[in-house]
């Protein structure tokens, strides 16, 4: 539907993304995220044509565009929504979603499908936060774009609504069938919401891969700590096993066929179990998450790991506790470093 191939951007003698491939599916939501600065925003941008390319092509089933072969942004056919909106305060509701629209039926269509009915007179300044990024969405959708950029679309909205937003805005993507990129700083709101993810830094995709596969099977370091808690612990691996001195697990080679490896542990790998005998590990700081703690644990290594425990099970920093590893499936094991 929309391919980039090889795609560089620069600003002035600043090279902010360097060789970029990707493609988008009919019907996909990908994700991107990454550190801030690695060049998200100037991938929309220039998806949309509001940027030059130094390097590379974008193709759609209808267009290409190229460092010579430029295009327009109203020729692109794509939607974008941004994190603060971009309404315009003189007009209604109706309005804004309708500007410049020849067709209303497909605005009326998505006032009614995102809960805008009651408001289509009223001004954006009177209105939510929630409720903007409502309208701001419902302008876009009415336009019937080919695909739509989303830029941190719920960063400044509080959490409770990004949860729900973040649903919403999904299945109103679904029910167009309009596929999009959505940027966000949110890990979890990429695991959970994306079809892909796309993991960036410093301007280069690191992985592109299903939710699951970025988080249990990172193809680096990086990626595996920027997708939410990584811990690493030494182990050797052999025959599809990692045997550590808390436990063997069934294991992945990410990097290496067999050796000295490091594992990569979730929080959800490691079991804690608070016990008086056999313990192997200090509790060095616990967080408190509401369902769950999220417990640091220092093993006679020196090594620390990370456990997930239910917030029934109370435990302090200097308790004496036993973690150990349990799991059917492989975790990813990267060749030791040096
Ligand atoms: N108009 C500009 N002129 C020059 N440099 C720019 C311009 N816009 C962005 N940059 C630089 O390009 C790099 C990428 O910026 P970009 O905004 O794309 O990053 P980002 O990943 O979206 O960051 P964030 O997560 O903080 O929004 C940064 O180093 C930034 O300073």
């Amino acid at each position: 539907m929309l391919s980039v191939s090889q795609l560089s951007i620069d600003y002035g003698s600043n090279r902010v993304v360097s060789d970029l491939n990707l493609s988008l599916g009919e019907n996909e939501i990908l994700m991107l995220v990454g550190p801030t600065g690695c060049g998200k925003s100037t991938i929309l941008q220039a998806l949309a044509g509001l940027i030059p390319i130094s390097e590379g092509e974008i193709n759609t089933d209808k267009w290409r565009a190229t460092p010579k072969l430029t295009l327009p942004p109203e020729k692109r056919s794509v939607g974008m929504v941004f994190q603060d909106f971009a309404l315009f305060p003189h007009l209604s509701v109706q309005q804004n979603i309708c500007f410049r629209l020849k067709n209303t039926a497909p605005a009326d269509h998505w006032i009614k499908l995102l809960g805008l009915d009651d408001f289509r007179n009223k001004k954006p300044a009177t209105l939510s936060g929630g409720q903007k990024q409502r309208v701001a969405l419902a302008r876009t959708l009415a336009h019937q774009p080919d695909f739509v950029l989303l830029d941190e679309p719920l960063s400044n909205l509080d959490a409770a609504l990004k949860d729900m937003l973040r649903w919403d805005i999904r299945n109103a993507l679904k029910a167009a069938g309009v596929p999009a990129i959505w940027v966000t700083h949110d890990q979890e709101e990429a695991l959970s919401v994306g079809d892909r993810v796309g993991i960036l830094k410093g301007g280069e995709i690191q992985q592109i891969d299903a939710p699951e596969r970025c988080f249990s099977m990172p193809n680096s370091r990086f990626v595996a700590r920027f997708l939410g808690e990584a811990s690493f612990i030494s182990g050797q691996f052999n025959q599809h096993q990692a045997t550590t001195s808390i436990g063997n697990v069934p294991a992945h080679g990410v990097d290496c066929e067999s050796g000295d490896v490091d594992v990569l542990l979730r929080p959800d790998d490691v079991l804690l179990v608070q016990s008086c005998v056999g313990n192997n590990g200090e509790v060095i700081w616990v967080r408190f998450e509401g369902g769950s703690r999220l417990c640091a644990v220092k093993l006679a290594c020196s090594t620390i790991v990370t456990s997930r425990v239910s917030h029934e099970v109370v435990v302090n920093p200097g308790d004496q506790v036993h973690v150990s590893l349990s799991t059917s499936h492989p975790l990813a094991v990267y060749k030791r470093m040096q």
